[in-house]
């Protein structure tokens, strides 16, 4: 059986000191700063927006030589790791991956019974870099361990939290960070889908990889979707081939509601390429883009621009494409606002995607909008997305288009 994941519990960035990327989020992207753990090495940030965490790993000063974590697979013991005592140049609950550049590196989930989960993974075939271990504090007690997955620098922290009582995780404390007023015009509720730009031709392996690791599912992204090619988008300048993956849905109660990976990887098409740029800047594969869930997407991006957020901007031709501005009325939105805030919509036709044509709501308009920050980081990698889903589950190509043309025309303005 595969490794049981009970639901995510944060993304962690790992950068180097001073990058500002925690006070972008905070100051910027409206997060609330809730914990952190200090040592002379390692400055460990929490944040949160709604149920979305993000743990920032920021290394203060020489990059510390590589983890080599003495792992005897034989030992099922687990290992204890107490927080006073624990070596100062190291991240808890993860592995430093000492990369070149600023990365979204791990994405960590809460199981219930680590070693159960450590011992099914090891039985498929997947080493872990951290064996399970226990941390403790005042508060209680964690159990984590983690695992490389076999996409680029990406790591997953699995980690019981059931016998903590603390406001994070062993090691950390509150901050006393109190949300201000602006955080609730800017309403991000959770983390929609993760996705990875993976390098050209390994997309059926990643898929294999976390079905067979922790039961992962293929799902369809749009009609137009072929199964053995995913979702290929190509022509006028836009070279992309989406797969997509979820966990949870539909599954044992108690386990993750749902967790999506997106898997981009580029075609061969003429011209620039966002995928390339990620995987040469990023050096090598990983996380792209993070899609944050927004519960009112034009009032989150007027409060996030306002904050400072930079968004890239739609192509020109966009909201005046033929039938644009009729797919937006008909879906009961303002063709004017959204242009304003350069967000996005797409209309699935009667029948895509998942649950199409069945019953009476394959005849309403599903669809989703969103929008795209420019990269976070000083490198073209990294960058958040806000999303508003009514009722469409997958990605519709306008937008993928869009946005392509509009992160092409923003690298190319960057040269
Ligand atoms: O639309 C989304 O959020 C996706 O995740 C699809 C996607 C993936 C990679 C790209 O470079 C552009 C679009």
């Amino acid at each position: 059986m595969a490794a049981s994941l009970s639901r995510l519990s944060h993304i962690a960035f790992h950068v180097p000191a001073g990058t500002g990327l925690v006070s972008d989020l905070v100051g910027k992207f409206r997060f609330h700063l809730f914990a952190e753990r200090v040592t002379a090495r390692a400055r460990q940030l929490a944040l949160r927006k709604g149920a979305a965490v993000f743990l920032v790993n920021e290394r203060l000063g020489e990059a510390p030589p590589a983890h080599t974590f003495p792992f005897d697979p034989t030992q099922p013991a687990l290992a204890q790791q107490p927080v006073l005592g624990h070596s100062d140049g190291e991240f808890l609950y993860d592995i430093s991956p000492l990369h070149p550049v600023s990365t979204a590196s791990n994405v960590c989930f809460e199981v219930q019974d680590v070693p159960s989960v450590s011992r099914r993974l090891q039985e498929r075939g997947c080493p872990l870099a951290i064996p399970p271990t226990n941390v403790t504090d005042d508060s209680g007690s964690v159990t984590y361990c983690v695992v490389r997955s076999v996409v680029g620098n990406i790591s997953h922290t699995l980690l019981d939290r059931s016998r903590y009582r603390g406001v994070f995780l062993p090691g950390f404390r509150a901050t006393g960070d109190v949300p201000e007023g602006p955080r609730d015009l800017a309403e991000a509720t959770h983390f929609d889908h993760i996705t990875y730009a993976c390098s050209r031709g390994s997309t059926q392996a990643v898929l294999d990889w976390y079905q067979h690791c922790f039961g992962f599912q293929r799902f369809i992204v749009n009609r137009q979707e072929d199964v053995a090619e995913g979702y290929r988008i190509h022509g006028h300048g836009v070279g992309l081939r989406l797969t997509a993956m979820r966990y949870g849905k539909g599954s044992e109660p108690g386990l993750v509601d749902d967790c999506k990976f997106v898997l981009a990887e580029s075609l061969l098409e003429p011209g620039k390429n966002q995928v390339d740029a990620f995987l040469e800047q990023h050096g090598g594969a990983g996380i792209q883009h993070v899609g944050l869930y927004a519960t009112d997407i034009v009032s989150t991006a007027r409060a996030l621009a306002q904050a400072g957020v930079r968004f890239v901007e739609p192509p020109q031709a966009y909201y005046s494409e033929v039938g644009k501005a009729e797919e937006i009325r008909a879906a009961g939105q303002d063709p004017w606002l959204l242009s304003q805030h350069g967000i996005l919509l797409d209309a699935e036709l009667a029948g895509d995607g998942e649950g199409g044509g069945r019953g009476s709501s394959a005849r309403q308009r599903r669809y989703l909008m969103q929008i795209f920050t420019k990269p976070i980081f000083p490198e073209e990698t990294f960058f958040l997305e806000l999303i508003e889903r009514r009722g469409a589950a997958g990605f519709g190509e306008g937008n993928i288009r869009a946005l392509w043309k509009s992160v092409q025309a923003y690298l190319d303005k960057q040269e």
